[in-house]
């Protein structure tokens, strides 16, 4: 989907971009750094917006130094700041970005009334946008980037300003685009945490260069630990598990406990049982992603996972 070579762009005495090579296959793929880390000059040397200093670039294939414009026709973006005209709504916008990428009218009016609805604006959109919230006016965004049913969609911190529930509705249509519409998806955030949730894989960079490039299954594999919570008397349940010859380490309420093949499920379970406490959750752990760039960080001084 995307390729670079040694990829680098200064500004004057800065490197936003420091000899960058990766390559990033198909689906929905997260592009995480602290802020100033480079990730927006990517995205728009990606669009053929800005020029490298040096390296190479190539975008489903095309070439961004000589097919920018083939490649801009083929993607979608939604910048990370503000830029949506307050007296015009949202229908209207979203259908003139739509005639820009080259729509007829019809088949453009008839785009935006469908991505609008995918991304959960409905009797609002005819109102003018400057009335709008932080969330919508991140979904029009979103919109006009999938107008033209692109190929792949740069998102630039698209949960930027968003509270809690606001970022999950965000997450939950960027994972939609890649399952429901087969776009591949390039999304950018400062919090490894939300693009974990969604993303195939995750490119890591720090100070313009890659710190990581990995498949997020591969990294949250499940671990050998089952997490054990108890209603009460955790301390006697430990004890008893340790007596069954399991590995057993009791951190706040919760047990962690060694897994040692399917019988240590039977275990905990009759240890529980025997003792008269109830069993709320039994879960194997699974590996989070923030847990080995953090252990990258510390090694190599890259940014803190969030
Ligand atoms: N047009 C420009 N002129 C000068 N310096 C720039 C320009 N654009 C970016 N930079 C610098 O390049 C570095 C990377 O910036 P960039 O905006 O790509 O980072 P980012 O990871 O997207 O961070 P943020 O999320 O804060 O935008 C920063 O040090 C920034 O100040």
């Amino acid at each position: 989907m995307i390729a670079t070579s040694g990829l680098t762009r200064r500004f004057g005495a800065v490197t936003a971009v420091d000899d960058l090579t990766v390559d990033v296959a198909p689906g929905v793929v997260g592009l995480v750094g602290a802020n100033g880390a480079g990730k927006s000059t990517l995205l728009k040397i990606l669009l053929g917006l800005l020029p490298a200093t040096s390296g190479r670039v190539s975008v489903l294939g095309l070439d961004v130094a000589t097919a920018g414009a083939t490649i801009r026709e083929r993607v979608g973006y939604m910048p990370e700041h503000d830029c949506l005209p307050p007296d015009v709504s949202a229908t209207e916008f979203v259908v003139q970005m739509a005639r820009l990428s080259g729509l007829p009218k019809t088949a453009a009016r008839e785009r935006t009334a469908d991505t609008l609805r995918h991304v959960g604006l409905y009797e609002e959109r005819y109102r003018p946008m400057g009335g709008y919230s932080t969330g919508m006016r991140q979904r029009v965004k979103l919109a006009q980037a999938l107008a033209h049913d692109p190929a792949l969609v740069l998102l630039d911190e698209p949960t930027n300003g968003l509270d809690p529930a606001g970022r999950d509705d965000m997450l939950g249509l960027i994972r939609r685009i890649g399952t429901d519409f087969g776009i591949s998806v390039l999304v950018t955030s400062h919090l490894l945490g939300e693009l974990e949730r969604v993303c195939d894989s995750v490119i890591v960079i720090d100070g313009g260069r890659l710190l990581r490039s990995s498949s997020t299954a591969d990294v949250t594999a499940a671990s050998s630990v089952v997490v054990v919570e108890v209603d009460a008397r955790e301390n006697e349940v430990a004890a008893r598990l340790r007596q069954a010859g399991l590995d057993v380490h009791l951190v706040g309420r919760l047990l962690e406990v060694g897994l040692r093949g399917d019988a240590t499920y039977d275990l905990v379970r009759d240890g529980a049982d025997d003792l008269g406490v109830g069993l709320v959750r039994m879960e194997r752990r699974r590996h989070r992603m923030a847990e080995l760039f953090t252990r990258t960080a510390d090694e190599g001084g890259g940014p803190g996972a969030a």
